[in-house]
């Protein structure tokens, strides 16, 4: 386990202040919000229209499923990479001090059959209906990129996560208290270890306790105030890819804090695995070449999983 010095009570001294706000409703944020994902590749999303009483109902869920015995929850696991998993991140020993459940976002009705417990159908119903409302809003967000990018049709990236093959997942993070933390003031462990999201876009929400931290280009770390009621983005590996690099996959890291525990859940949008990520051919510039050689997701994904987790993957299929 590593543990890291923190500022007491396991709190951040500070929290970082530039974190582009866009209000979904308001006209005029397409154009900060390619900002922010040229500068950051991460921004904080409000007026979302997701219901808090739906995202409530599925925090309160998952809170459940985490309190069980840990015989109930290993019933649901291991995670392969799907399932429920504790501490082991990955099949390539990378570790944190995080359980999690992994869900395939699909259409057969056999998914989710994996929650064993025996509120499973009530977990698994609140799953399906943030699902269905995470998965627009994640369409809307990307429908905004296109426009700010000026892009046509205005689906050209929304269209990737919105299809009926989309590769798309949804994963619950539970950080819990670390009793070998409690009584010492300063400290904070790993929770979920650096790395970027392979995906085209992760939207992320958590309860209010504090331990999500982004990148910046200095390549210095900041905190991320949690805000339960609205929704964070990053941009993912894949949507680099398709702006040819104009916008930036986040690097980002989870400190536990030992003292609050820490829910999140995180939709990643990924495209059809068949689906070949190349720059789109709008966003290319006169004479500018692609920085990436071609590939698919499907091709992508393998890499993904034969590496550790900080690894910088893209940089096998740059030119
Ligand atoms: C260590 C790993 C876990 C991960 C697959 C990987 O080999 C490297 C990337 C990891 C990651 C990070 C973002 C998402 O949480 C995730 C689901 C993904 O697509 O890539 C996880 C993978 C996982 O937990 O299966
Ligand atoms: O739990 C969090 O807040 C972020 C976790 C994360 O980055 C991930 O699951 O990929
Ligand atoms: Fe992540």
């Amino acid at each position: 386990m590593v543990v890291l010095t923190k500022p007491a009570l396991g709190k951040p001294s500070s929290y970082f202040c530039g974190i582009p706000v866009i209000n979904l409703r308001e006209p005029g944020s397409a154009a900060p919000l390619v900002r922010a994902c040229e500068e950051l590749g991460f921004f904080k999303v409000t007026n979302h229209g997701i219901p808090m009483e739906l995202i409530s109902k599925l925090e309160a869920a998952a809170m459940e499923f985490f309190a069980l015995p840990q015989t109930d929850k290993d019933r649901s696991g291991p995670a392969n990479p799907f399932g429920y998993g504790s501490r082991c991140l990955g099949g390539n020993g990378d570790v944190g001090w995080v359980e999690y459940l992994l869900m395939e976002i699909t259409s057969d009705p056999a998914a989710l059959t994996f929650l064993a417990q025996s509120s499973a159908n009530s977990f698994r119903c609140a799953l399906k209906e943030y699902v269905l409302a995470v998965r627009k809003l994640a369409g809307e967000v990307l429908e905004m990129m296109a426009e700010g990018l000026k892009i046509e049709p205005r689906d050209a990236l929304s269209r990737l996560v919105m299809d009926e093959e989309s590769d798309s997942m949804l994963r619950v993070n539970h950080y819990p208290q670390c009793p070998m933390l409690q009584g010492l003031n300063n400290q904070a462990v790993t929770g979920f270890g650096e790395h970027t999201d392979p995906q085209i876009i992760s939207v992320l929400r958590s309860n209010n306790t504090s331990g999500l931290e982004i990148s910046l280009r200095d390549g210095s770390w900041v905190s991320v105030l949690p805000d339960r009621e609205s929704f964070f983005v990053n941009v993912g590996d894949s949507l680099q890819v398709l702006t040819n690099g104009r916008f930036r996959s986040v690097r980002h890291r989870v400190l536990a804090n030992g003292l609050q525990s820490r829910v999140s859940m995180i939709y990643f949008g990924g495209p059809p695995h068949g689906e070949r990520l190349a720059p789109l051919s709008l966003l290319l510039g006169e004479g500018e070449e692609s920085r990436y050689r071609e590939f698919t997701w499907c091709e992508y994904k393998t890499c993904v999983y034969s590496n550790m987790l900080a690894h910088n993957r893209l940089e096998h299929f740059q030119k």
